[in-house]
């Protein structure tokens, strides 16, 4: 049991409910000795004979990989499929019945539009037939991904990311541990309703707020302003609140077939990342020779920018009726309306709010996938991230 049962309970989605059928992709079940049977009886909709049928979905990253010593930690390449990693895991016969399939193979670096799209369509596809997601990901890009899906899938049911910072043959790897928590959290009825989430480390987070804050370390995953959402122990669930959703969150429908060749249009939007003797020719650059659909700046502090680039700025994207982000360089904090430059022109410059430049680059994209006016845009980022 987890010290949880008397929350409000999670309100069940009769239409989300599990139906009774077959996935014809394949199937993993575990001898009996489970170690996770006290999760077992907290599971489940009042029917713990009906255990929740859990998808893992592989695409890659550190989680599975393989180095050639066990002191390497850097520098390993992708290896190992989504069979050997739930082979590596303890037995979950008395918490899920567990299901896989291989997405892609690669290290999130190489993630784009392409992989976005293929995943999202992937659960959407599974959605209706799992009680849970599971998806193991490399870490490097994988607030993208959470922030995306996030935005465009609406479920109740628990998506689970999670990585490792460890490749599988280094001593202490995190692998295994963070792939069982994650399908155990994935499991845990007390994960409806929650979002997207993010597990390592024994820490529960939102997928919509959490960032990689450490390039090395096992204990990666932040979001200081807003916090975790729960912890891991033994193997145990315990949420610090109730379930709910981040404050104005914006879903996206991404389900047309049009819609989906836009979205890809809309991949080139940068991030500049701005510093001491920043060369505005760059911003010339990007603009009128690569003609992109938006910028997304990393300004020093809470949205500031040398006068000149600010000037600038606001000039060419009046001139050629592109949205600029403006959001930050630190962590945390947010860059507000207040903080924009006090230009003239400033019509399609926008305050990013908490949102980090990687997150303002996805909800960019798919507002002007969705066609939005600048004003609607502005309102977006204002209303649901604080701009
Ligand atoms: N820890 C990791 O997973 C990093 C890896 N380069 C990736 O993002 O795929």
């Amino acid at each position: 049991m987890t010290g949880f049962e008397n929350l409000a309970e999670v309100p069940f989605d009769v239409q989300e409910d599990i139906k009774d059928v077959e996935h014809p992709i394949f199937r993993i079940k575990y001898r009996s000795n489970s170690i996770a049977s006290d999760t077992a009886s907290s599971i489940g909709d009042g029917d713990n004979t009906k255990l929740p049928n859990i998808k893992v979905l592989g695409t890659g990253g550190t989680i599975a990989s393989k180095g050639s010593s066990s002191y390497q930690t850097a520098g390993y390449e992708v290896d190992l499929t989504i069979e050997d990693l739930i082979k590596s895991i303890p037995d979950l016969s008395h918490t899920c019945e567990l299901h896989f399939e291989q997405v892609f193979n690669l290290d999130s670096k190489e993630f784009g539009t392409k992989e976005l799209i293929a995943l999202h369509n992937k659960i959407q596809e599974d959605l209706p037939f799992f009680d849970g997601i599971v998806i193991t990901h490399g870490t490097d890009t994988c607030e993208e991904t959470a922030f995306f899906l996030e935005s465009t899938i609406n479920t109740r049911k628990p998506i689970v990311i999670c990585g490792s910072m460890r490749p599988s043959t280094s001593i202490s790897s995190d692998g295994e541990m963070n792939l069982y928590q994650a399908c155990v959290v994935a499991a845990n009825k007390q994960s409806r309703g929650r979002g997207i989430l993010v597990t390592l480390n024994d820490k529960i987070g939102s997928g919509y707020y959490i960032t990689k804050s450490d390039a090395n370390s096992l204990d990666t995953f932040k979001s200081l302003g807003q916090g975790y959402l729960g912890n891991f122990v033994n193997n145990e669930v315990h949420y610090y609140y109730p379930p709910n959703r981040p404050t104005g969150l914006q879903k996206f429908n991404l389900l047309g077939e049009d819609e989906l060749k836009d979205y890809n249009k809309y991949s080139n939007i940068p991030i500049l990342y701005f510093h001491q003797n920043f060369n505005n020719e760059l911003i010339e650059l990007i603009i009128k020779q690569l003609k992109v659909p938006g910028i997304v700046l990393a300004t020093m502090g809470a949205g500031s920018l040398a006068d000149s680039t600010n000037k600038l700025l606001a000039k060419l994207s009046t001139e050629y009726q592109i949205p600029i982000i403006y959001s930050k360089r630190s962590m945390d904090g947010s860059v507000s309306k207040g903080s924009l430059p006090k230009v003239s022109n400033k019509e399609y410059l926008i305050a990013g709010g908490y949102l980090n430049p990687q997150k303002s680059r996805i909800l960019l994209q798919l507002c002007l996938n969705d066609n939005l006016s600048i004003e609607q845009i502005r309102k977006i980022f204002k209303e649901g991230y604080g701009g």
